[in-house]
């Protein structure tokens, strides 16, 4: 897998699925997973556009569920052919819309996977219907966990806030490293 962090990477096909992916989260691995093998049925390669820090942790300061290097490990492990970093900064989000549709045809994708609450560009003011203008979007169902409740890195978040890291673990789909998550939580909260 290559990890891109200038943003300018070129390609002539390509499956693409975007997003901040902090935690790499069961939801997420079930999107990676569906984009891998429409990239295998077409023979083109997967990529993944990821943001570092994640939006929210950058606006909101929150908890981080995987540093950059351990999501980039994850997405390495779920097949990933290549990772776009984009550095989210005060200087990313004055990007409008137009900048992001035109910098993600570079690497032409054929499909791009979301999920069905997709934002994106200053004020996330573009969403799945959006990119369907210029692009093949394919939106999975949201991925729940036994219980029926949509899995996502917020929930996941809270759950590590409120010191259930089983449940936590579960909804991630990865061993949770005990001592160093509890580390990382205690030096947080
Ligand atoms: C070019 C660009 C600009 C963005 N600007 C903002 C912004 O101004 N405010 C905001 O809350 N999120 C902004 N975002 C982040 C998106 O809202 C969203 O978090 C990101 O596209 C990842 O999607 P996800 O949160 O579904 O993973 C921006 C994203 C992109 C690609
Ligand atoms: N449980 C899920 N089922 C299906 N798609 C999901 C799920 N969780 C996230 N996605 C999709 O994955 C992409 C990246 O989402 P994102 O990284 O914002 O995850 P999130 O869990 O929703 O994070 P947060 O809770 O911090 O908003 C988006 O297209 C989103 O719709």
């Amino acid at each position: 897998m290559k990890v891109h962090t200038t943003r300018s990477l070129q390609l002539s096909k390509s499956v693409l699925a975007i997003g901040a992916l902090d935690g790499v989260h069961r939801g997420h691995q079930v999107l990676i997973q569906r984009a891998r093998s429409h990239a295998n049925k077409l023979g083109v390669p997967l990529v993944v556009y990821t943001f570092d820090p994640p939006p929210k942790v950058f606006f909101k300061n929150l908890l981080l569920l995987t540093p950059l290097s351990e999501k980039i490990n994850r997405l390495k492990s779920l097949g990933v052919d290549h990772v776009i970093v984009a550095s989210f900064d005060f200087n990313y989000i004055t990007r409008g819309v137009d900048a992001f549709l035109s910098e993600i045809s570079d690497i032409n994708p054929l499909a791009i996977y979301e999920g069905h609450d997709f934002k994106f560009g200053k004020n996330r003011e573009g969403d799945i219907n959006t990119l369907r203008e210029r692009f093949s979007v394919t939106v999975i169902e949201p991925v729940c966990c036994n219980t029926g409740i949509v899995i996502s890195s917020s929930r996941i978040r809270n759950l590590l806030v409120q010191g259930s890291f089983l449940q936590a673990e579960q909804l991630l789909g990865w061993s949770l490293p005990g001592t160093r998550a509890k580390s990382v939580f205690c030096m947080e909260f």
